[in-house]
């Protein structure tokens, strides 16, 4: 699938990654429909692909609130007229131990650290994938769907839900391209490592340093580089399935 042109909706596109991809796409002529929490963000991020000449728009959706997702798929098809592809990026981190005990006393990881995690992470992915290929199939169109998951989905010290999640979005991955392939839709994931954002640049040098050492590379990947991976896998016809990592050899 060539992406000038395509109609790419990307969760979380207002920052970070999302941001990231959506400037990648519009440079390659994709047009852009841009789902985040934040309008004022939201708009910057519109701003920045239509400096490259293509179409874009924003809709503020909460991916977990299935009323708001199914009422989104359904404006993006509208204003667009059709939908080829989807990057389910949206996600939150609600980090913490399942158990911790210090100077005797003992906290865990709450029900709602839990849950905010699953909802988004995970739910949220069930939601829009559900959406937007049943639109895709209803618009006989095809496309490709790219879920990022995380290199902590084998599992992470103070990310049992955040792993959980990710781990639950490539298996669903798996089972979704086995089953949405016979309607001409690919379904891939990314599993990212460490990657240069806002957050992790704001990380004190030592940490930094202690962090990177760890990674053959020696280095965090950068934005640029997920960007590159998904518009490999909308690019590649014969790509379905399959979790590219994207973590500069680090194996968690
Ligand atoms: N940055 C990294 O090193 C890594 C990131 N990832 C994954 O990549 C994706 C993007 O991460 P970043 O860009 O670093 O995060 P980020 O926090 O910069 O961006 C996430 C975006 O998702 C949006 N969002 C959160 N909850 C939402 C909801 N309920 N509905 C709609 N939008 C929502 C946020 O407003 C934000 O704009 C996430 O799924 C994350 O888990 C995976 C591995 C490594
Ligand atoms: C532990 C993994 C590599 C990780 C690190 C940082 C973020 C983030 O800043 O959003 C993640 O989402 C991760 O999966």
């Amino acid at each position: 699938m060539q992406l000038t042109d395509k109609v790419i909706i990307i969760t979380g596109g207002c920052q970070g990654l999302g941001r990231s991809m959506a400037e990648y796409f519009a440079g390659k002529g994709a047009k852009l429909a841009l789902v985040d929490l934040n309008q004022e963000k939201l708009d910057a991020a519109v701003a920045a692909c239509k400096a490259k000449g293509v179409e874009a728009r924003s809709y503020l959706c909460n991916v977990a609130d299935e009323e708001q997702v199914t009422h989104m798929v359904a404006r993006v098809a509208d204003d667009f007229g059709a939908i080829h592809g989807l990057i389910n990026n949206a996600g939150i981190l609600r980090d913490g131990l399942l158990l911790k005990v210090k100077d005797g006393e003992m906290t865990k990881m709450t029900l709602a650290q839990w849950q905010a995690v699953i909802d988004v992470n995970l739910t949220g992915v069930f939601l829009c994938t559900r959406e937007v290929a049943a639109k895709m199939v209803e618009l006989n169109n095809g496309g490709a769907i790219i879920n990022i998951s995380s290199i902590s989905r084998a599992g992470n010290v103070g990310q049992t839900n955040y792993s959980a999640a990710k781990a639950g979005v490539a298996a669903a991955t798996v089972t979704w391209a086995k089953e949405l392939a016979r309607y001409g839709i690919r379904v891939a994931g990314i599993a990212p490592g460490f990657i240069e954002t806002e957050m992790t640049l704001g990380m004190k040098p030592e940490a930094l340093e202690k962090m990177t050492s760890g990674i053959p590379l020696k280095r965090m990947g950068k934005p640029e580089e997920i960007a590159h991976s998904a518009a490999y896998i909308f690019e590649n016809d014969y790509y379905t399935g399959r979790i590219l990592e994207m973590d500069g050899g680090l194996r968690i």
